[in-house]
Parts: structure tokens; C-alpha cells; sequence
């Protein structure tokens, strides 16, 4: 079953308002893009390479100049800015908190969304129970981790019933083990229905199903599974390698593997794929 179609971008360009910004740069330029209900989208892109623009744009926030069609809903409404925005997580594990507990947080961004007071208390406690941190619902925001802080920061978003949930990089600023864990939690969500887009840099971070949206400069520059990204290529080098992304380990040891005859499909990302897939292979 084709799934409802959430937001469709045709040929949009942006430009920033700020004078500062020489006339004629575009920040993202003729993107093409529909968002399905439960997909989930990495976006991939070095520094600069119109992300959070993108990210921004799908949240609403934008002071931005915008040139093209923005289509929402099923029924493909028209629209200059995204209504109902879609929450963003970002970078920074304290940049979306305004609470003083999770608890209080997650209270205060249902309040701000003008849900029924009714509503809100079982809306913030399921909300934090859904990331994990029902145990930590009433704990002081500044004694919680960097990891458990984008958490109470992803449930503030969830409590919402957004259509979508963005996270621009939100392992930015995390150690290896936080970040393992916000983005387990993230993908048990999206299992769960949520449709995602999570923002990186991090290769390591792609499972080898995600659609991946490379961008380069401003333009969509790959928009396929990311099994494709470390494969094939005109000139012989991967979209990947082509726009400066080093293999990850699971990619370098199924190349490996290939050489020896062995060939897994499709072809792993990271470590645990390349673990499952050795598995099974053959069987
Ligand atoms: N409001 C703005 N005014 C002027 N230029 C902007 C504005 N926002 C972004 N830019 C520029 O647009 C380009 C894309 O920025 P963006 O933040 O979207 O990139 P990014 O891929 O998210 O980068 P990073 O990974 O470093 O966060 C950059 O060159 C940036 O300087």
C-alpha cells in the first residue's frame, strides 16, 4: 500500500533575506523531495552543504526567500511555510529545553502547542516512557546526560503527535555510547510509526535500507538506499567516495569479502549489518 504522502517539494530554491549574503547565493537550490508517513530519511552532507536549511524549511522555521512549490497533506495543499511544523531536535542537547525536569519540559512544549490541560499530563508521561526516561521523569535537567537530555528533547517533540520528527545532527555532541543510544531509541520509534528525518554526517550511522539524501551545495545530489551509496558510479568511485565520505567499516570489510568471492547483498553499513549478514550468509 502506497503510503500518504506528507509533504512534496518541487523544484524549490532558497535564498537568504540577510543583505549580508551576496545577492544570487542559494542556500538549497531546485530540490526535489516527497516525505512519505513512516519513511525515514538521512540526510548526508559535509558542512555547509544545506542541511539544517533543508531541515529548517521541513520545521517551518525559515527566513528564507523561497522559490518553488510546497505541497502538504494528501491532498498536496499548496503552502508558502509547513503549518502544524514539524518539531526539529538540534545539535545541542540543551538548545530545545526549557524545562527545569523532563517532566516539566515536555508539560510546558504540550502547553505551548495549546493541547486540552486534560490531555497533558499523560501526554508528557507517555512521551517519556516512550524515549526511556520514565525513570528520570522528575530528575533536574542539568544532572541528566548529553544523551538522556536529547531524549527529554525528542519526547517534548513526540508528545506533539507531529506527522514528523527532524533531528538536525542530534549526536553532534555526544560521546559514542550516548549517541548509540538516542539513535537506538530513534530507530525503535520509527519502527513504531514515526516518520523520521535524522540529519548527519556520520556514515557509521546509516543503515543500509535508510533512503539517504546526499546533499552537495545546496542540491540533492543522491536520493537512493543507502547500499547504494559505497557502490558502483560512473567513473568507478561510489556517489559516496565521490562526494568525500569515507567508507565506514562494514562497507570496507564487505569490499573485502567481494574480493574473495563473497558477496553480501545488500550491502552492509555498519558493524551489527555486517555482523547479520555473515551470519547469514548462504543460508
Ligand atoms: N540565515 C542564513 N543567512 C545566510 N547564510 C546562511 C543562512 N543559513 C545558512 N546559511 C549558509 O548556507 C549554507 C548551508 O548552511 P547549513 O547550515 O544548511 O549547512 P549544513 O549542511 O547544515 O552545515 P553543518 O553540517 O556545518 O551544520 C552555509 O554556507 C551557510 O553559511
Amino acid at each position: 500500500m502506497t503510503q500518504q504522502l506528507l509533504v512534496e517539494l518541487q523544484d524549490v530554491s532558497v535564498k537568504a533575506k540577510s543583505r549580508q549574503v551576496s545577492e544570487g547565493v542559494f542556500l538549497l537550490q531546485c530540490i526535489d523531495l516527497s516525505i512519505r508517513q513512516g519513511e525515514w530519511i538521512s540526510v548526508l552532507g559535509m558542512n555547509g552543504s544545506g542541511k539544517s536549511t533543508l531541515c529548517k524549511l521541513l520545521a517551518g522555521i525559515h527566513p528564507f526567500e523561497i522559490s518553488g512549490a510546497v505541497l502538504v497533506g494528501a491532498e498536496g495543499k499548496r503552502s508558502d511555510i509547513l503549518p502544524g511544523a514539524a518539531p526539529i531536535v538540534m545539535q545541542h542537547p540543551d538548545a530545545g529545553l526549557i524545562g527545569s525536569t523532563p517532566w516539566e519540559d515536555v508539560v510546558l512544549m504540550l502547553e505551548r502547542h495549546g493541547f486540552p490541560e486534560k490531555e497533558i499530563i499523560n501526554r508528557a508521561e507517555e512521551a517519556l516512557y516512550e524515549v526511556g526516561l520514565g525513570e528520570r521523569l522528575h530528575q533536574k535537567i542539568e544532572t541528566l546526560s548529553g544523551g538522556q537530555k536529547q531524549l527529554a528533547a525528542i519526547a517534548g517533540c513526540l508528545a506533539v503527535a507531529p506527522s514528523m520528527l527532524l533531528l538536525d545532527e542530534p549526536t553532534a555532541m555526544l560521546d559514542a555510547e550516548a549517541s548509540a543510544y538516542v539513535l537506538s531509541r530513534v530507530r525503535r520509534l520509527h519502527e513504531s510509526g514515526v516518520t523520521v528525518v535524522w540529519v548527519t554526517q556520520l556514515v557509521e550511522e546509516l543503515n543500509a535500507l535508510d533512503r539517504v539524501l546526499l546533499l552537495d551545495k545546496g542540491r540533492i545530489v543522491f536520493d537512493e538506499p543507502a547500499h547504494h551509496l559505497f557502490s558502483g558510479g560512473e567513473s568507478g568511485q561510489s556517489p559516496g567516495e565521490h562526494y568525500g565520505f569515507v567508507p565506514p567499516y562494514g562497507v570496507q570489510a564487505a569490499r573485502e569479502l567481494m574480493n574473495r568471492g563473497i558477496v553480501l547483498k545488500p550491502m552492509p553499513i555498519n558493524r551489527r549489518e555486517l555482523e547479520q549478514a555473515v551470519k547469514h550468509y548462504g543460508s
